[in-house]
This record gives structure tokens, C-alpha cells and sequence, in this order.
């Protein structure tokens, strides 16, 4: 599984209007999806290298795309059959059906497969499940290998419905852009090796997938504190927030003080009494505040995070210590990331709707702060309408204590001073790079180890 780094994802609705300032500026929809179907016809040949190719068609412009790919691999000399599942119901598809020179067979369950095929049924039209009948008819071809037009037929686009499309696909053709399914679970398993076909369309990139991140190298005159300052508090399991505090040296901070602990995880971390957690806020060199890896919800981590938010420090907030945040952050004018998982969002967030995607800006909004909104398809989302999707991640770092790493190292992107939306997409690329390095036996103990 993998998707292009640093491209542009787009909903349904945002894809029309691309499209529509696509024909104002002269180039027809038409000559999208011949640029659409060329992409698919290259993919289809190398994939296919000589093999016979069977070729989807839907009704609507997914299918149309699916023609005019057929008509070119015919005339390069494919092997290529074409099965239907309905007549064409749009003008675009009609027209590039009748350019189809060869038979077209119905698609049923008595379609033969080939080595390959080409899934072009449904793209990001698709309004409601498959059918029982048809997603039977499209498991038998799962021994074939299987090219997606756009997203993998049977997934919703949008991403904000969980239907599983019944053909996983080998490689996924994203057309003019990715779309949420690419990146969010459960549709993004389904869609192996993803490319993106450029086909004239210029995309808003607000919405991106995770860039390539190479790690910043500290400047020729850099010193401890320029390289940014930590601070870490402890709660009352203090072994999550050793894990914070390792994190955060081993991701490039400077100096890292971690309060409230008694062991210090490196030698190098400064260890300080909770008494000292104050007088530490009013340090002009601690560049951003962890709170929340150890620290149970109760009135000792409210009366902790009040100081914080007081402090008006950049923040990362995780665990319990985001709902007990929640009423003053979007009134506190404060940097702050906040990395809730699956249950602490949705125990804080329980009034949104809509895909990860959706929610995770709707989260950014109410707190006007950074969330991560972790997961394997883990979504980093700004208050200004920014998203970064970090979809596929490393499953091992699906073990325990991996987020308060994470946290870490947020806190260490943060203090150098920047714009917290990259610190955390840069700590995300961080967390993932590493967990992908050290793969099978992964602790999280290791991912801050040298
Ligand atoms: N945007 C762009 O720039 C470009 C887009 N392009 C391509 O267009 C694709 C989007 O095309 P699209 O909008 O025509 O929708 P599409 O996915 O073909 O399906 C709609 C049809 O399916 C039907 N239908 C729906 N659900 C159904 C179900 N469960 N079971 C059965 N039928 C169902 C629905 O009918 P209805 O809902 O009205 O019953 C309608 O007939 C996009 O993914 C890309 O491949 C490129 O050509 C280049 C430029
Ligand atoms: N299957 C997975 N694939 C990729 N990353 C994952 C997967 N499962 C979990 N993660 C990542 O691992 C981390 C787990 O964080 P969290 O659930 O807070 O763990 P803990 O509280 O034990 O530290 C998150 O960064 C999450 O994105
Ligand atoms: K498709």
C-alpha cells in the first residue's frame, strides 16, 4: 500500500468545482476524460504487459472513462474485452461508448475474467452500496489483478460512509486528484498502490497527503535552547511521560525538562520536582508544554492545565487532558496541538458528523487548535482548513504507548518556534518514518532509542 506524498485530496463536491473552472478556462470535460482514460489505458498496459485485459463499464462517467481506456489499448494492439453493467447514462459516456469499436459484453455472473482488470464501474458518483448480486459477480474476479478507475469501485469517494468495496484493488488510478477513500479506512486498504493521473484539472491544495519528511538539520550556530526547549509533565503514571520526554530530545529538541517524575529516561533530561512545574511556565525559554501521556482526568490535571493555558505557552495537549482543556482553548490565544485517538475524540467530540476528515476539521475549528486525530489513517487538521492525511502508517506502531511518543515529539517540533500545524505534520512523518524503520518487534520504548 502507498500514495503519492505531498498531493492534493478533493471531495466530490470540491472535484466539480475544479472541473467547472476547468471548462471556463476552455478545457471541456470531455477532454478531461480523454486525458482520464489515456492515464488508465498506460497504467492498464504496463499491468497487464500483453496479457488479455477486461474492462468494467458503469453507466456513468467512471464507465465512460472506462471505454475510452479500451479503445486506445485496442488500438495499441491489447488484448481488451469490455463488459457493461448498464447502458451509458450520461453524455460523456455515451459518446465514449460509441467510440468503442468491439462487442460489449453484460456483466453478470457468467462474465469470464482475464488477468487483469479493470474496475471502471463507480467512481466518486456513487450514491448508495453495491448490490448483493453485483458485489458477488465482482468477488469472483479477486484472483485477477485489479486496476481501480479513480477509487475502487463499491467505496464512497467522500470517505464518509464505511461501505467496503467488494474488489480490493492492486493499484488505484486517483483521476486529477486523490479523494478522502485513498486515505481513510476503511476504503484506503482496499486500493493497494495508488498513482495520481494528472488530467489538466489544478487543485486547491489545502487538503494534502503526509509529504516526504526528511529531518531538519539544527543550523551551523545552533545551540541548545535555539533548537527549542521542552517541558514535560508527569502525572501519576510518570512512565508514559518518560516516553514524552525521551521523545522529544530523540526528535531534535534541544534541552528537555521533564516535572513531576522522579527517573529521568536519558541522563541528559533535566528531572524536577511537580513543585517546580510553575516556576518552569514562567521560563521565557521553554518553547512548548506537554501535558496529558500518564495524567488521568481529575481535578489535579484540571488545575495543571489551567496553569498551562495560563501560561499562554505552545501547548500539545493529549489523553485526558484535552477534554479538560476543551472549555478555554478556543478562547486562550495559545499555539496548541492537541492528539486525541479514536476514543478520546469521539468521548470529546461526540456532536460531529461526516468523514474523519470532516470531523477532524470541525474539531480544529471549535478549538482552534492543531488535532491529530490519530489512528492508522491518522488526519492532522488546522483551524484555517488545512489537512494533512497520514494514511498508510506503520501498523506496528499499533502498541501500547506509541502516542505518548508521539506527543513527544509534537512538543519538540513545536518549540522550535513554527507553525504548529507543520510541527505536527513533521512529527507525524517523524513517529511514522520510525515505526516503519524498526517494523516487526517494535516497543515504543525503541522508537526514542538511537
Ligand atoms: N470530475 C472530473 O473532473 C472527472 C471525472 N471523471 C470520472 O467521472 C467519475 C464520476 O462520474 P459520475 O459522477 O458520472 O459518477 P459514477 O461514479 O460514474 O457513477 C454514477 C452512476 O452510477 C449510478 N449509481 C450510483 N450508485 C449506484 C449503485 N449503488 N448501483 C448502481 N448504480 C449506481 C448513478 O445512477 P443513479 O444514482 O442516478 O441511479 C450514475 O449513473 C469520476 O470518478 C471519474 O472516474 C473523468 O471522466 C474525468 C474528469
Ligand atoms: N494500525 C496502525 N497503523 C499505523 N499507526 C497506528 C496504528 N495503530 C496505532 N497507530 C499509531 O500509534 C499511536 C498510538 O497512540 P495511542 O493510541 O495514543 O497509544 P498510547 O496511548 O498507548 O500511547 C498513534 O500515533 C497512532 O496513529
Ligand atoms: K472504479
Amino acid at each position: 500500500m502507498s500514495i503519492p506524498p505531498d498531493a492534493p485530496i478533493l471531495t466530490g463536491a470540491a472535484m466539480r468545482e475544479a472541473e467547472a473552472a476547468c471548462a471556463i478556462q476552455g478545457t471541456s470535460l470531455s477532454e478531461l476524460m480523454d486525458h482520464a482514460g489515456a492515464a488508465v489505458a498506460d497504467t492498464a498496459w504496463r499491468m497487464a504487459a500483453g496479457a488479455p485485459i477486461l474492462i468494467l463499464c458503469g453507466p456513468g462517467n467512471n464507465g465512460g472513462d472506462g471505454y475510452v481506456a479500451a479503445q486506445m489499448l485496442a488500438e495499441r494492439g491489447a488484448n481488451a474485452r469490455v463488459a457493461a453493467l448498464a447502458e451509458p447514462a450520461t453524455k460523456l459516456a455515451t459518446a465514449a461508448r460509441a467510440r468503442w469499436n468491439g462487442p460489449v459484453e453484460t456483466l453478470d455472473e457468467q462474465t469470464k475474467p482475464a488477468p487483469l482488470i479493470v474496475d471502471a464501474l463507480f467512481g466518486v458518483g456513487l450514491s448508495r452500496p453495491l448490490a448483493d448480486g453485483l458485489a458477488a459477480t465482482l468477488r469472483r474476479f479477486a484472483a485477477s489483478r485489479i486496476l481501480a478507475v479513480d477509487v475502487p469501485s463499491g467505496a464512497d469517494g467522500d470517505g464518509a460512509k464505511d461501505w467496503v468495496p467488494p474488489l480490493p484493488a492492486d493499484v488505484t488510478l486517483a483521476l486529477g486528484a486523490l479523494k478522502p477513500a485513498h486515505v481513510l479506512l476503511p476504503t484506503a486498504a482496499a486500493c493497494g498502490r495508488v498513482l495520481l493521473a494528472p488530467i489538466g484539472i489544478s487543485a486547491n491544495r489545502a487538503m494534502r497527503s503526509l509529504p516526504a519528511i526528511r529531518p531538519a538539520k539544527p543550523r551551523p550556530d545552533a545551540h541548545k535552547f535555539s533548537r527549542g526547549m521542552v517541558l514535560v509533565f508527569a502525572g501519576p503514571m510518570p512512565g508514559a511521560a518518560e516516553l514524552t520526554a525521551a521523545a522529544a530530545l530523540r526528535a531534535g529538541a534541544g534541552y528537555v525538562v521533564l516535572d513531576g517524575s522522579e527517573r529521568a529516561p536519558f541522563a541528559a533530561i533535566i528531572v524536577e520536582g511537580e513543585d517546580k512545574f510553575g516556576e518552569r511556565l514562567d521560563d521565557p525559554r521553554v518553547g512548548a508544554v506537554v501535558i496529558g501521556p500518564g495524567f488521568p482526568a481529575g481535578d489535579e490535571l484540571l488545575f495543571d492545565v489551567e496553569a498551562v493555558l495560563d501560561s499562554g505557552k505552545p501547548l500539545v495537549l493529549d489523553a485526558a487532558a484535552i477534554a479538560a482543556a476543551l472549555p478555554r482553548l478556543s478562547e486562550t490565544p495559545c499555539k496548541a496541538i492537541l492528539t486525541p485517538h479514536e476514543g478520546e475524540f469521539a468521548r470529546t467530540f461526540p456532536q460531529l458528523y461526516g468523514s474523519k476528515i470532516d470531523r477532524a476539521k470541525a474539531a480544529a475549528v471549535r478549538t482552534q487548535a492543531v488535532v491529530v486525530y490519530k489512528g492508522a489513517d491518522t488526519i492532522i487538521a488546522a483551524p484555517d482548513g488545512r489537512v494533512a492525511a497520514a494514511w498508510p502508517g506503520s501498523p506496528w506502531l499499533a502498541t501500547a504507548g506509541t502516542g505518548d511518543v508521539l506527543a513527544g515529539a509534537c512538543g519538540a517540533m513545536l518549540a522550535r518556534g513554527g507553525d504548529p500545524f507543520d510541527a505536527a505534520v513533521a512529527a507525524v512523518g517523524w513517529h511514522i518514518a520510525r515505526g516503519q524503520a524498526i517494523g516487526p518487534g517494535l516497543v515504543a520504548d525503541d522508537l526514542v532509542r538511537a
